[in-house]
């Protein structure tokens, strides 16, 4: 099996605290508490490495607690040179599983710091291989940071997913990645409309691929999955699962589709993991990803029903 390769310009470490009820201004007490290593890329390393998928992770910054968690989890962390510490992230999760996120705002890159994380990324890309880019963009980095990124990993000639959000998933999109993993929201912001049938999201899907993405995997919260690949195009209606914490759950899916596709599977096929693997994350606690045990019975994937309203589902 071929490493895939992820990359989180702003990693984290997130903490999760339970509580009964979140009330403003009051004195809460945890019912529970954990610490995960966190950031998109490096929730995707964390899936790979459970199903037993060769994995690095590189990031910049992310010594110390972060690096010492990854390597607990059987993940050889790639640390570029930042400045200022790795950001931990809060969530709160209240008993009923709403959840409130406050994340804090990371690491800072000077010019010749986003230099070494391109140049890294270029180094560690291989042939035939995956990289993955994923998260947010952090301060002092331009907001085509992903899209260098995809391009330093065409220079290794790895195939490349991307996700992220708002300018910097637009300016990805605009360097043609292999593909791009987008919630509801974050499409809908790309293409500078609501979104609220799944006919909608399929023409949103048609012009990103007619503008050079290869694959658009997007996220549509309880409403499962959709695929538009050169294949074609199916939607995966998920399974009703209990949330414990949504957290997670796009980083789970994607890798749960990028784990399929690099052992053969078809894009039909390989929607029908991935949204297994964000329906197992929302059923487990915290940023805790899933590992094959956890996977739950998922709808097969079918030609996608246009007129499905999106609008009670979506995240
Ligand atoms: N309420 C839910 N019920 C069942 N599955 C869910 C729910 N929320 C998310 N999922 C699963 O997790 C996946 C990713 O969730 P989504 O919210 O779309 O991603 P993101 O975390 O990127 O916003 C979905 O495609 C679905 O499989
Ligand atoms: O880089 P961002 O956008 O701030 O997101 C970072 C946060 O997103 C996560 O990667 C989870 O992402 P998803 O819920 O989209 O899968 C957390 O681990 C992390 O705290």
């Amino acid at each position: 099996m071929t490493t895939i390769v992820t990359v989180t310009p702003n990693p984290s470490i997130d903490r999760t605290v339970e509580i009964d009820e979140l009330t403003r201004g009051a004195v809460l007490r945890a019912t529970a508490h954990r610490v995960d290593p966190g950031g998109k890329g490096v929730n995707v390393s964390r899936v790979l490495a459970r199903f037993g998928h060769p994995t690095l992770a590189v990031m910049p910054g992310g010594t110390g607690e972060l690096a010492d968690l990854l390597r607990a989890a059987g993940i050889p962390p790639v640390s570029t040179p930042a400045r200022g510490v790795t950001r931990v992230n809060t969530a709160l999760v209240e008993a009923d599983g709403t959840t409130t996120k406050v994340n804090e705002p990371g690491v800072e890159l000077a010019d010749h710091e986003v230099d070494a994380l391109v140049d890294t990324v270029a180094a560690h890309a291989a042939p035939a291989a995956w990289v993955v880019t994923a998260g947010s963009v952090p301060r002092g980095a331009p907001d085509d940071l992903h899209a260098r990124l995809v391009l330093a990993a065409r220079r290794g000639q790895a195939r490349v997913a991307v996700d992220t959000s708002g300018p910097a998933l637009a300016a990805a999109v605009a360097a043609g990645p292999d593909l791009v993993k987008p919630n509801v929201a974050e499409l809908a912001e790309l293409v500078g409309h609501p979104l609220p049938r799944l006919a909608d999201v399929l023409a949103a899907a048609a012009d990103l691929r007619a503008g050079g993405v290869g694959t658009v995997l997007v996220s549509m919260g309880a409403a499962g999955a959709l695929v538009a690949a050169a294949e074609g195009v199916w939607h995966c209606a998920g399974a009703p699962v209990t949330v414990r914490s949504t957290v997670g759950a796009g980083d789970s899916t994607l890798a749960g589709y990028l784990i399929a596709r690099t052992s053969g599977a078809s894009p039909a096929d390989a929607l029908v993991h991935a949204v297994a693997c964000g329906a197992a994350a929302v059923g487990l606690p915290g940023t805790a990803v899933p590992g094959p045990a956890d996977l739950p019975p998922v709808t097969p994937a079918t030609a996608p029903e246009e007129s499905l309203d999106l609008t009670g589902e979506a995240a």
